[in-house]
């Protein structure tokens, strides 16, 4: 089995994972309740300084649904093919339960479990809650997670709340019927086939109705919006408003893919781009509690976000392990890693304060394109590149933006394997970066990058110290003469 990064059995934590030096401004856990700071703290989605260090799981226990959004098909399965709704096998809840215990054993920063499809999880509800109730008997230490569309979910707040599920998403894509008429093919209901507007309306108030249980029960909201370019792209920061007052805790705005088969492919519409959601964050007013790291997780994702290991748990894998749940060995990286993230918010912290003494108002800010698998370490050459992490580097220090993922769609068989080195694709994703920071790259990509007016730094290791070398090589003009 190959298992990169930095959390594996047998693996050192400090000889991988440096973070000393960093200097960035995350989502910070500063200003919150303490119960708050221990639901988010080791929570990959709900902290973007976790994200770099623990991992989440996603086991696909749901495959029905009540609803049909006109995005969603998940009836095509591929594995290189990384986008919610996708699994390639649907597990039983006494294999998800198996499969936990071996990513826990292997992925010791493992702490979160979710149930988000491929279907909905509460269109589901014997597997789900069957399955957590297992994994909380055999895995105490991992948190629980689900996401759903809401139709269902006043009907099981009690349940989630027994369960002691702490985290549960909310797909809201409207917040006015009119608007949502346009994005649901149907919803079921009592037995009925609801369409239209009337449709709409039921879903909205049903998930109002969910969100105000939840808030009620203390259960921390996380809302998903599909940002659909010409259909809710106008309307995003009403639902952004909207969701928040209600209480929902992070707004995760997150672009419309195309999937093949789906009503909005046959529509003809299009994907939403990087500059589409980035408008819409920047209206949406949510400032931090916007979530900015969302990958858009197959229904089966293991590892960090962003690293996808669902392949090397496939069934035939998992039932051979013999899993050593230890969950005092868990525990004790847990901590190591607690502190890590500590010391990088503090280095951070420091090092904007040294970027507002030392620079002047000429050092316009700027955009890089870091090459990285995860870790918070530059450590991936350009062409194996699967995502970029986008930092802005300004006066006021770094900031991760957000993270891309490019050449990981793909629309059919006869496409496969196509993506890598599609430098046209690449180009775009990355269009409004000056810099791609990497280990290395070639030649032809490097060009091709350069007249494009996107200039190349290779480098290796943590993705701060990096940023502040490239920032020294911007301000005395000297990138593309270094070392
Ligand atoms: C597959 S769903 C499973 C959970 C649940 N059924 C729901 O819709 O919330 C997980 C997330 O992926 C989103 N999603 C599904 N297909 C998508 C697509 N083609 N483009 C963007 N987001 C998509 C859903 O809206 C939802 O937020
Ligand atoms: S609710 Fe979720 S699973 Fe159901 S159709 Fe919509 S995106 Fe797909
Ligand atoms: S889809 Fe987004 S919110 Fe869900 S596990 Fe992946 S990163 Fe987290």
């Amino acid at each position: 089995m190959t298992l990169k990064g930095c959390e594996r059995v047998g693996s050192s934590v400090s000889a991988t994972c440096g973070v000393e030096g960093s200097a960035s401004r995350g989502r910070s856990v500063e200003g919150l309740s303490e119960s708050i700071i221990e639901k988010v703290k080791r929570h990959p989605c709900y902290s973007e300084e976790a994200h770099h260090f623990f991992a989440r799981m996603h086991v696909a226990v749901a495959p029905a649904c009540n609803i049909q959004c006109k995005y969603c098909n998940r009836k095509y399965d591929c594995m290189n093919e990384s986008r919610p709704g996708v699994t390639s096998e649907l597990l039983t809840p006494e294999e998800a339960t198996q499969k936990v215990l071996a990513v826990g054993s292997v992925i010791r920063n493992t702490t979160v479990v979710g149930i988000a499809g491929p279907g909905d999880p509460l269109a589901n509800p014997r597997q789900t809650f069957r399955t957590f109730e297992l994994i909380r008997q055999a895995a105490p230490d991992m948190k629980l997670c689900l996401s759903t569309n809401g139709l269902a979910l006043p009907d099981h707040v009690d349940t989630i709340r027994e369960l002691g599920i702490d985290h549960v998403t909310i797909t809201i894509n409207a917040v006015d019927p009119e608007v949502g008429q346009h994005i649901y093919r149907y919803v079921t209901w009592q037995g009925k086939l609801l369409t239209g507007i009337e449709a709409a309306r039921l879903l909205l108030e049903r998930q109002m109705e969910g969100m105000r249980e939840l808030v009620k029960a203390g259960i921390l909201i996380k809302v998903n919006s599909v940002l659909i370019p010409g259909l809710n792209d106008v309307h995003m920061a009403d639902i952004s408003a909207e969701v928040r007052k209600r209480g929902a805790f992070l707004h995760n705005i997150m672009p419309l893919i195309i999937a093949d088969g789906s009503d909005f492919q046959k529509e003809g519409r299009r994907a939403a781009l990087p500059e589409d959601v980035a408008a819409a964050q920047e209206r949406s007013g949510a400032g931090d509690r916007l979530m900015r790291h969302c990958r858009q997780c197959r229904a089966d994702a293991v590892g960090l976000l962003g690293e996808d290991l669902s392949g090397e748990f496939t069934k035939e894998k998992f039932r051979q392990m013999s899993a050593q749940y230890d969950p005092e060995q868990r525990k004790k990286l847990h901590m190591e890693l607690d502190r890590r993230i500590e010391r990088m918010s503090a280095a951070r912290r420091a090092a904007a304060a040294n970027l507002r003494i030392s620079r002047t108002d000429e050092f316009l800010p700027f955009r890089v394109a870091v090459s990285t698998s995860g870790g918070n370490k530059v450590n991936l050459h350009f062409g194996h590149t699967k995502e970029f992490q986008i930092y802005e580097v300004s006066p006021t220090g770094l900031k991760f933006l957000t993270a891309r993922k490019v050449g990981n769609y793909c629309s059919g068989i006869e496409t496969c394997g196509e993506g890598e080195g599609r430098i046209d694709e690449i180009a775009r994703m990355i269009a409004d970066c000056r810099y791609v920071l990497c280990t290395r790259i070639g030649p032809g990509p490097k060009s091709a990058l350069e007249e494009m007016g996107i200039q190349v730094v290779t480098g290796y290791g943590p993705v701060e110290q990096e940023l502040f070398r490239l920032a020294d090589l911007h301000a005395q003009d000297q990138v593309g003469i270094e070392a």
